[in-house]
Protein backbone atom coordinates (compact mmCIF):
# COMPACT_ATOMS: atom_id res chain seq x y z
CA UNK A 1 0.00 0.00 0.00
CA UNK A 2 1.33 3.49 -0.71
CA UNK A 3 2.42 5.75 2.37
CA UNK A 4 1.37 8.78 1.64
CA UNK A 5 0.44 12.13 3.92
CA UNK A 6 -2.72 13.28 2.25
CA UNK A 7 -4.81 12.10 -0.47
CA UNK A 8 -7.08 14.19 -2.38
CA UNK A 9 -9.84 12.92 -4.78
CA UNK A 10 -12.32 14.48 -6.73
CA UNK A 11 -12.00 17.76 -4.64
CA UNK A 12 -14.30 19.99 -6.38
CA UNK A 13 -15.06 23.64 -4.09
CA UNK A 14 -17.58 26.76 -5.66
CA UNK A 15 -18.50 29.75 -3.27
CA UNK A 16 -21.64 31.64 -5.00
CA UNK A 17 -21.88 29.57 -7.97
CA UNK A 18 -17.94 30.02 -8.98
CA UNK A 19 -16.05 26.98 -9.01
CA UNK A 20 -12.44 27.33 -7.28
CA UNK A 21 -11.66 24.20 -7.29
CA UNK A 22 -12.34 21.94 -9.91
CA UNK A 23 -11.84 17.97 -9.65
CA UNK A 24 -8.76 17.93 -7.77
CA UNK A 25 -6.50 14.43 -7.16
CA UNK A 26 -3.51 14.53 -5.60
CA UNK A 27 -1.13 12.63 -3.44
CA UNK A 28 1.27 14.12 -1.13
CA UNK A 29 4.37 12.28 0.11
CA UNK A 30 5.48 12.35 3.66
CA UNK A 31 8.79 14.27 4.70
CA UNK A 32 8.69 17.01 1.67
CA UNK A 33 9.24 20.34 1.20
CA UNK A 34 6.12 21.06 -1.16
CA UNK A 35 5.35 24.42 -2.68
CA UNK A 36 2.14 25.38 -4.01
CA UNK A 37 2.70 27.98 -6.89
CA UNK A 38 0.17 29.20 -9.20
CA UNK A 39 -1.29 32.68 -10.43
CA UNK A 40 -3.69 35.14 -8.10
CA UNK A 41 -6.78 33.62 -7.59
CA UNK A 42 -5.96 29.82 -9.04
CA UNK A 43 -6.50 28.64 -5.71
CA UNK A 44 -3.59 27.94 -3.42
CA UNK A 45 -5.32 29.49 -0.21
CA UNK A 46 -8.50 27.41 -1.12
CA UNK A 47 -6.66 24.32 -1.45
CA UNK A 48 -4.42 25.40 1.58
CA UNK A 49 -7.69 25.78 4.01
CA UNK A 50 -9.08 22.56 2.65
CA UNK A 51 -5.95 20.82 3.11
CA UNK A 52 -6.10 22.03 7.59
CA UNK A 53 -10.09 21.59 7.37
CA UNK A 54 -11.27 25.20 7.72
CA UNK A 55 -13.24 24.61 4.78
CA UNK A 56 -15.47 21.58 3.95
CA UNK A 57 -15.28 20.20 -0.18
CA UNK A 58 -18.71 20.27 -1.41
CA UNK A 59 -17.48 16.79 -3.49
CA UNK A 60 -14.62 14.70 -2.89
CA UNK A 61 -12.57 14.06 0.11
CA UNK A 62 -9.28 15.02 2.00
CA UNK A 63 -7.79 12.01 3.80
CA UNK A 64 -4.72 13.08 5.91
CA UNK A 65 -2.85 9.30 6.66
CA UNK A 66 -6.05 7.05 6.14
CA UNK A 67 -8.37 9.09 7.27
CA UNK A 68 -10.76 11.95 6.37
CA UNK A 69 -9.56 15.02 7.42
CA UNK A 70 -13.29 15.98 8.70
CA UNK A 71 -13.07 12.74 11.16
CA UNK A 72 -10.00 13.71 12.90
CA UNK A 73 -10.97 15.75 16.77
CA UNK A 74 -9.30 19.67 16.19
CA UNK A 75 -7.36 19.01 19.09
CA UNK A 76 -6.01 15.82 17.36
CA UNK A 77 -5.96 17.71 14.52
CA UNK A 78 -3.82 20.58 15.91
CA UNK A 79 -1.07 17.70 17.13
CA UNK A 80 -0.52 16.60 13.97
CA UNK A 81 -0.68 19.64 11.83
CA UNK A 82 0.45 23.79 12.20
CA UNK A 83 -0.90 26.48 10.30
CA UNK A 84 0.44 29.73 9.26
CA UNK A 85 -2.12 31.59 7.73
CA UNK A 86 -1.34 35.14 5.31
CA UNK A 87 -3.02 37.36 7.73
CA UNK A 88 -2.66 36.07 11.72
CA UNK A 89 -4.99 38.31 13.78
CA UNK A 90 -4.57 38.09 16.99
CA UNK A 91 -8.28 38.93 19.28
CA UNK A 92 -6.05 39.96 22.20
CA UNK A 93 -2.89 41.85 22.89
CA UNK A 94 -0.70 39.13 24.10
CA UNK A 95 2.73 39.29 24.71
CA UNK A 96 4.95 37.42 21.88
CA UNK A 97 6.18 34.75 24.22
CA UNK A 98 2.41 34.21 25.68
CA UNK A 99 1.17 33.38 22.07
CA UNK A 100 4.02 31.04 20.98
CA UNK A 101 3.00 29.26 24.29
CA UNK A 102 -0.68 29.06 22.61
CA UNK A 103 1.59 26.64 20.47
CA UNK A 104 1.41 23.89 23.27
CA UNK A 105 -2.04 24.08 23.72
CA UNK A 106 -2.76 20.90 21.91
CA UNK A 107 -0.51 18.77 23.84
CA UNK A 108 -1.98 19.88 27.23
CA UNK A 109 -4.26 18.57 29.69
CA UNK A 110 -7.42 20.42 30.93
CA UNK A 111 -6.28 23.51 33.66
CA UNK A 112 -2.83 21.92 33.28
CA UNK A 113 -0.07 24.55 33.63
CA UNK A 114 2.86 24.54 31.74
CA UNK A 115 5.89 22.37 32.42
CA UNK A 116 9.65 22.95 32.11
CA UNK A 117 9.81 20.96 28.80
CA UNK A 118 6.87 23.19 27.36
CA UNK A 119 9.55 26.74 28.49
CA UNK A 120 11.92 24.93 26.94
CA UNK A 121 9.72 24.07 23.56
CA UNK A 122 9.00 27.26 23.43
CA UNK A 123 12.26 29.41 23.36
CA UNK A 124 13.84 26.81 21.11
CA UNK A 125 11.03 27.78 18.97
CA UNK A 126 11.49 31.34 19.52
CA UNK A 127 14.48 31.11 18.76
CA UNK A 128 14.92 29.24 15.97
CA UNK A 129 12.22 31.78 14.67
CA UNK A 130 14.67 34.77 15.70
CA UNK A 131 11.74 36.33 17.93
CA UNK A 132 13.80 35.41 21.74
CA UNK A 133 14.29 39.14 21.76
CA UNK A 134 10.93 40.49 21.31
CA UNK A 135 9.44 37.81 24.27
CA UNK A 136 8.08 40.59 26.44
CA UNK A 137 6.79 42.96 23.35
CA UNK A 138 2.72 43.10 22.56
CA UNK A 139 1.80 41.11 19.72
CA UNK A 140 0.00 44.33 18.12
CA UNK A 141 3.54 46.36 18.37
CA UNK A 142 5.28 44.58 16.17
CA UNK A 143 6.26 44.77 12.39
CA UNK A 144 4.42 43.39 10.23
CA UNK A 145 7.60 40.63 9.20
CA UNK A 146 8.15 40.47 13.04
CA UNK A 147 4.29 39.16 13.66
CA UNK A 148 4.67 36.52 10.85
CA UNK A 149 7.73 35.23 12.52
CA UNK A 150 6.12 34.65 15.97
CA UNK A 151 3.11 33.13 14.45
CA UNK A 152 6.00 30.64 12.43
CA UNK A 153 7.12 30.16 15.95
CA UNK A 154 3.53 29.39 17.70
CA UNK A 155 3.55 26.82 14.91
CA UNK A 156 7.12 25.66 15.71
CA UNK A 157 6.21 25.28 19.11
CA UNK A 158 3.01 23.01 18.30
CA UNK A 159 5.60 20.24 17.33
CA UNK A 160 3.25 18.89 14.63
CA UNK A 161 4.49 16.88 11.54
CA UNK A 162 2.71 18.70 9.06
CA UNK A 163 3.44 22.39 8.83
CA UNK A 164 1.01 24.29 6.16
CA UNK A 165 2.02 27.83 5.13
CA UNK A 166 0.43 30.44 2.86
CA UNK A 167 3.43 32.96 1.82
CA UNK A 168 5.04 32.62 4.75
CA UNK A 169 7.76 35.05 2.92
CA UNK A 170 4.97 37.83 2.55
CA UNK A 171 6.82 40.94 5.21
CA UNK A 172 9.80 39.25 5.45
CA UNK A 173 12.89 40.73 4.60
CA UNK A 174 15.59 39.13 1.97
CA UNK A 175 17.64 38.03 5.04
CA UNK A 176 14.46 36.74 7.14
CA UNK A 177 13.22 35.08 4.13
CA UNK A 178 16.19 32.77 3.77
CA UNK A 179 16.29 31.92 7.39
CA UNK A 180 12.90 30.90 7.62
CA UNK A 181 13.25 28.70 4.29
CA UNK A 182 16.57 27.29 5.45
CA UNK A 183 15.16 26.56 8.47
CA UNK A 184 11.87 25.12 7.05
CA UNK A 185 14.14 22.90 4.60
CA UNK A 186 16.09 21.64 7.43
CA UNK A 187 13.17 20.59 9.95
CA UNK A 188 11.59 17.08 9.80
CA UNK A 189 8.16 18.17 9.12
CA UNK A 190 6.13 17.85 5.92
CA UNK A 191 5.59 21.56 5.39
CA UNK A 192 3.27 22.49 2.62
CA UNK A 193 3.97 26.66 1.45
CA UNK A 194 1.63 28.37 -0.88
CA UNK A 195 4.76 31.10 -2.54
CA UNK A 196 4.45 33.38 -5.41
CA UNK A 197 8.98 33.42 -5.62
CA UNK A 198 9.57 30.88 -7.75
CA UNK A 199 13.13 31.07 -7.51
CA UNK A 200 12.81 30.42 -3.89
CA UNK A 201 10.20 27.86 -4.73
CA UNK A 202 12.47 26.18 -7.19
CA UNK A 203 15.61 26.28 -4.70
CA UNK A 204 13.78 25.29 -1.91
CA UNK A 205 11.11 22.70 -2.58
CA UNK A 206 11.37 19.00 -3.27
CA UNK A 207 7.79 18.81 -5.04
CA UNK A 208 5.83 21.89 -7.09
CA UNK A 209 2.15 21.64 -7.34
CA UNK A 210 0.92 24.29 -9.66
CA UNK A 211 -2.27 25.47 -9.95
CA UNK A 212 -4.25 27.27 -12.89
CA UNK A 213 -7.80 28.55 -12.17
CA UNK A 214 -8.75 26.03 -9.82
CA UNK A 215 -7.16 23.35 -11.71
CA UNK A 216 -3.86 21.17 -11.28
CA UNK A 217 -1.86 21.88 -14.00
CA UNK A 218 1.38 19.79 -13.13
CA UNK A 219 3.04 18.20 -9.59
CA UNK A 220 6.33 17.28 -9.69
CA UNK A 221 9.96 18.35 -9.16
CA UNK A 222 11.22 22.07 -9.43
CA UNK A 223 12.97 20.87 -13.06
CA UNK A 224 9.68 19.21 -14.13
CA UNK A 225 7.47 22.03 -13.32
CA UNK A 226 9.05 24.79 -13.94
CA UNK A 227 9.37 24.89 -17.40
CA UNK A 228 9.47 27.83 -20.01
CA UNK A 229 6.38 26.25 -22.38
CA UNK A 230 4.58 25.90 -18.77
CA UNK A 231 5.70 29.71 -17.40
CA UNK A 232 4.49 31.11 -20.58
CA UNK A 233 1.09 29.23 -20.26
CA UNK A 234 0.04 29.50 -16.49
CA UNK A 235 2.17 32.82 -16.33
CA UNK A 236 2.03 34.49 -19.42
CA UNK A 237 5.71 35.43 -18.71
CA UNK A 238 8.74 34.87 -20.84
CA UNK A 239 11.89 33.13 -18.39
CA UNK A 240 15.40 31.91 -19.63
CA UNK A 241 16.02 28.95 -17.34
CA UNK A 242 19.83 28.79 -15.97
CA UNK A 243 20.77 26.64 -12.88
CA UNK A 244 22.24 28.62 -9.48
CA UNK A 245 25.61 27.55 -9.11
CA UNK A 246 25.44 27.70 -5.32
CA UNK A 247 22.18 25.59 -4.95
CA UNK A 248 22.51 23.11 -8.67
CA UNK A 249 18.52 24.15 -9.06
CA UNK A 250 16.71 26.21 -11.05
CA UNK A 251 17.50 29.70 -11.54
CA UNK A 252 14.47 31.82 -13.14
CA UNK A 253 15.35 35.11 -14.87
CA UNK A 254 12.19 36.38 -16.17
CA UNK A 255 11.97 39.14 -18.23
CA UNK A 256 9.05 41.75 -19.10
CA UNK A 257 7.27 42.61 -22.27
CA UNK A 258 8.84 45.89 -22.20
CA UNK A 259 12.29 44.68 -21.93
CA UNK A 260 11.64 41.12 -24.06
CA UNK A 261 10.83 43.50 -26.99
CA UNK A 262 14.00 45.56 -26.77
CA UNK A 263 16.23 42.56 -26.83
CA UNK A 264 19.26 41.54 -24.98
CA UNK A 265 21.59 45.05 -24.04
CA UNK A 266 25.01 43.38 -25.05
CA UNK A 267 23.16 41.72 -28.77
CA UNK A 268 21.68 44.84 -29.87
N1 LIG B 1 -14.96 34.18 0.38
C1 LIG B 1 -14.90 34.26 -0.95
N2 LIG B 1 -15.93 34.73 -1.68
C2 LIG B 1 -15.89 34.81 -3.03
N3 LIG B 1 -14.80 34.42 -3.74
C3 LIG B 1 -13.76 33.94 -3.08
C4 LIG B 1 -13.72 33.84 -1.65
N4 LIG B 1 -12.53 33.32 -1.29
C5 LIG B 1 -11.84 33.13 -2.44
N5 LIG B 1 -12.57 33.50 -3.50
C6 LIG B 1 -12.15 33.46 -4.90
O1 LIG B 1 -11.59 32.19 -5.16
C7 LIG B 1 -10.53 32.29 -6.08
C8 LIG B 1 -9.30 31.61 -5.48
O2 LIG B 1 -8.87 32.35 -4.35
P1 LIG B 1 -7.58 31.95 -3.53
O3 LIG B 1 -7.45 32.94 -2.42
O4 LIG B 1 -7.64 30.52 -3.19
O5 LIG B 1 -6.45 32.17 -4.63
P2 LIG B 1 -4.86 32.26 -4.47
O6 LIG B 1 -4.30 31.41 -5.56
O7 LIG B 1 -4.47 31.95 -3.08
O8 LIG B 1 -4.62 33.80 -4.81
P3 LIG B 1 -3.46 34.84 -4.39
O9 LIG B 1 -2.19 34.39 -5.07
O10 LIG B 1 -3.96 36.13 -4.98
O11 LIG B 1 -3.36 34.86 -2.89
C9 LIG B 1 -10.32 33.79 -6.35
O12 LIG B 1 -10.94 34.11 -7.55
C10 LIG B 1 -11.03 34.45 -5.20
O13 LIG B 1 -11.54 35.72 -5.57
Amino acid sequence: MTKYLYKISSLNYSLQEKQILNNIQLVLPEGKFIGLIGPNGSGKSTLLKLLYRYIKPQNGQVWLREKDVWEIGEKQFAKEVAVVTQESSVAFDFTVKELVFMGRTPHKKLLKRDSKSDEEIVEDAMKKADVLHLANRNYSSLSGGEKKRVIVARALAQQTDVLILDEPTNHLDIEHQFALLDLLSECSMTVIMAIHDLNLAATYCDKLLLLQKGKLCAFGSPEEVLTVEQLKHVFNVDVEIMTNPFTNKPYLQFVSKKYKEKGKVNES
